[in-house]
Order: structure tokens, then C-alpha cells, then sequence
């Protein structure tokens, strides 16, 4: 592992399932969003399954656990829009930083490592809430699944956060919770570090192809560290 982190400059950085547990506001907004149209709660343990690939595709998944697909498409920029209204009055309220993430980000300051965030968030969901929790000043730049025509697994963010750091992929490491974060960066070039205790699917880590498991944000700044 140590061969591919040598070089590495700078860091981009997933948010939820990797920074932020933010199931319990996934949860809050899903089922207030339900609740208005007249459905029943989900679990939490059934929302993992559906975050990751950004809101719209959350939202659809939530909608076809009662509908085909015609009724989707005919509730779902009703859904979308309660949702988003929810989520923005509870952002960030029921969630939680991980262990050792700050700790983690003040390792790779202190290392030298430039910081990006690149998460499928939409950015007003994104952006508060990195505030909220005090995590915005480690960051240069912050893009969510809203910032380009393609969200993760796609490589076109991360390859943006490059082109920002003006640094070849090779020497930007991914740090993500899942299959997302580990495909956009095979496809773009970058070295990917996966965590193992966020939102995957429903699939273990272990399933994701990737240059290395980390326990925490900190054990990924050490790693970085020592290759270097
Ligand atoms: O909101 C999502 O779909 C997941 O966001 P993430 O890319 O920060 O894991
Ligand atoms: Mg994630």
C-alpha cells in the first residue's frame, strides 16, 4: 500500500459514512417527507441502503418501496421537495463526527496535505453542516453531488478537486466509505482508502476494491504519513 501513497500532495474527503454519521438525519427527513405524503416510517437500517449515489436517487428509492415506477415519477417532485425542506431544518441536528476524524484532518494539515471534501450531498445540505460541526476550515474546497453534470461513482468531481489542487490524480488520495468513493477514483487515477464503518450498500468494505482499509481518518493520515 505504502508504494501507491508515495507522492501523495493532497486529500480528498468523503462526508457522510465518513466524516459525519448521518443516518438519524437521513432518517428524521425521509420519514417527515412520508409522513406528508401519507406513508409510513422507514427504518434507518433501510435508508443505508439507498444513500450514497446523492438526494434524487434516495428519494426514488424511498417512493418505489410503495409504488412502480409511473407513481415515482408522478410524486417525486412533490417528495423532493419536502424532503429537501426537511433535511435543511434538521441538517445536522441528529448527526454525529466519527472518532478521530479531527484528529485525522489536523494529522494531514500538519502533514502538509492540502484538503478537499467531495461528497453526493448537495452543497446547501453540505456546506452548514461542515460548519455546524466545525470541520469547514480544513477544507480548500468543498463539492457536492450537485457541483458538476456527475455525481460519484463518476470521476468527474474528483478530477475536478485535481484540477483545482493542480495535481496529477496520482498524488490526490480518495478517502471514502464506499463503493462510490472507490470507483470515481479507479476512473480517475487517484489512490483510494476506504473506512470501513459507514454506509456501503448493505456490502462489506472488504468488497470494494481499493489500495487499503482504514479504521479512522487518523490511521489514513499515518499511513499518508509514513509513505511519505
Ligand atoms: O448524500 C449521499 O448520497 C452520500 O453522500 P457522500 O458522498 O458524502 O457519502
Ligand atoms: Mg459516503
Amino acid at each position: 500500500m505504502a508504494a501507491v501513497l508515495r507522492g501523495v500532495r493532497a486529500a480528498i474527503i468523503d462526508l457522510d459514512g465518513t466524516m459525519l454519521d448521518t443516518m438519524p438525519d437521513f432518517e428524521v427527513a425521509i420519514n417527515l417527507m412520508r409522513e406528508e405524503l401519507g406513508l409510513a416510517p422507514i427504518t434507518a437500517a433501510q435508508i443505508e441502503l439507498m444513500v450514497g449515489k446523492g438526494s434524487e436517487n434516495l428519494v426514488r428509492r424511498v417512493l418505489a418501496l410503495d409504488f412502480e415506477d409511473e407513481g415515482v415519477e408522478r410524486l417525486f417532485a412533490q417528495a423532493m421537495e419536502a424532503y429537501q425542506r426537511h433535511y435543511l431544518v434538521i441538517n445536522g441536528r441528529h448527526s454525529e463526527v466519527y472518532a478521530d476524524v479531527v484528529a485525522g484532518l489536523q494529522a494531514m494539515k500538519a502533514n502538509g496535505l492540502r484538503l478537499a471534501c467531495v461528497t453526493n450531498k448537495p452543497v446547501a445540505f453540505a456546506k452548514p453542516l461542515l460548519a455546524l460541526k466545525g470541520l469547514d476550515g480544513y477544507f480548500e474546497v468543498l463539492f457536492g453531488g450537485d457541483s458538476f453534470e456527475k455525481k460519484k461513482p463518476h470521476p468527474m468531481p474528483l478530477l475536478k478537486a485535481c484540477e483545482y489542487f493542480d495535481l496529477p490524480p496520482a498524488q490526490v488520495v480518495a478517502i471514502g466509505d464506499s463503493s462510490n468513493d472507490a470507483e470515481a477514483a479507479r476512473a480517475a487515477g487517484c489512490p483510494v482508502l476506504t473506512v470501513p464503518y459507514g454506509y456501503n450498500h448493505g456490502v462489506g468494505i472488504h468488497e470494494t476494491d481499493s489500495d487499503g482499509i482504514v479504521d479512522t481518518l487518523l490511521h489514513a493520515a499515518e499511513l499518508i504519513s509514513r509513505a511519505n
